[in-house]
């Protein structure tokens, strides 16, 4: 439905995407993960016709988009990562401007706001305003204001972003809905894996301007397919246990994290007695091993070295 074919885009020095190549298909949770900086926004801003790319091209339907922007605003409905409301208007009020906008009137705007307002749980506060609202409030409302036009595809850029857990989960609950009974079309961008998990069919993870992976997440998760995490648990760690790990030739990775060790290891059936074992030698005693299952946190953290949120 929606592709990005080679897209580059040079601010200057920096080259914020690399020959990007993602397409998005009708009816899915498209997820782009990627620590700050990765390039989302950039690509995301390219997909939506709001930036223009430095080479490649943008497609709907097969056809190119690059010299006709304004048919390709009416296909996305964009929620940007900052909320973009009027604070003295209420969420009505807010609904009908941003409704002009897209030169929506009288009942067809009107009918429009109702159902919006539904679908993202904010009926009985219309009339407030938007002053008066949390934080996931004024998030779903956002989210309203870019569905109003009816958008063939939503593309949502971080948007549970310094939001308490309660709201949310109000958010990832509203996205999986309006996917199921509307078969709205999402691209979900994030840095919280698990968000990503949890509500997208296809992956794609960015770092540095360069896709590094994509695929469904099993297709993705199975890149560690000969690797488990293991995960130790300990009172306390010494230096001659640290270093045995890290010298060790099966050990991928390993993030020390207080009480705990999160180790990538080589797929062996003999892994717990050799880490009993460089134990013993150290003198360390463990309280708990885990085999843990595996993340995208893992996947990132094999492809780059590092974790997503470092
Ligand atoms: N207008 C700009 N001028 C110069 N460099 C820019 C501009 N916008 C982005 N960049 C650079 O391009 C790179 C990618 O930025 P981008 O905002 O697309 O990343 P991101 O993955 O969306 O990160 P975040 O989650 O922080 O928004 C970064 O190195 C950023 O500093």
């Amino acid at each position: 439905m929606l592709e990005l074919i080679d897209i580059t885009k040079k601010y200057k020095q920096t080259k914020a995407v690399k020959n990007m190549n993602m397409y998005i298909e009708k009816g899915e949770i498209v997820g782009l993960l990627g620590p700050n900086g990765a390039g989302k926004s950039t690509a995301i801003s390219i997909l939506s016709s709001l930036l223009e790319p430095t080479s490649g091209d943008v497609k709907f339907e097969n056809k190119s988009m690059i010299k006709n922007p304004k048919s390709l605003r009416q296909i996305v409905g964009i929620v940007p990562q900052e909320i973009a409301l009027y604070e003295d208007l209420s969420a009505e009020e807010n609904m009908k401007f941003f409704g002009r906008i897209y030169r929506l009137k009288g009942k067809t705007l009107k009918n429009k706001i109702s159902e919006v307002l539904e679908q993202i749980g904010l009926t009985d506060r219309r009339k407030d305003i938007v002053k008066t609202f949390s934080g996931g409030m004024k998030r779903r409302l956002n989210i309203g204001v870019a569905m109003l036009h009816d958008p063939e595809i939503l593309i949502m850029d971080e948007p549970t972003v310094g939001i308490d857990p309660q709201s949310r989960n109000y958010i990832l609950q509203t996205v999986k809905r309006l996917n199921k009974d509307r078969q709205m079309t999402v691209l979900y961008t994030s840095h919280y894996m698990e968000e990503v998990e949890y509500l997208c069919d296809r992956i794609y993870i960015m770092d540095k301007g360069n896709l590094i992976a994509s695929g469904t997440k099993d297709e993705i998760k199975q890149i560690l397919a000969s690797e488990n995490t293991i995960s130790l648990k300990a009172d306390h760690w010494n230096e001659r246990f640290i270093t045995n790990l890290r010298e060790n030739p099966q050990i991928h990775q390993m993030k020390v994290d207080g009480n705990e060790i999160v180790l990538v290891v080589s797929k062996d059936v003999n892994i717990f007695s050799k880490l009993a074992h460089l134990a013993e030698e150290a003198n360390v005693q463990l309280r708990a091993v885990d085999v843990k299952q595996v993340t995208l946190e893992d996947v990132f953290l094999h492809l780059t070295g590092r974790a997503l949120r470092d």
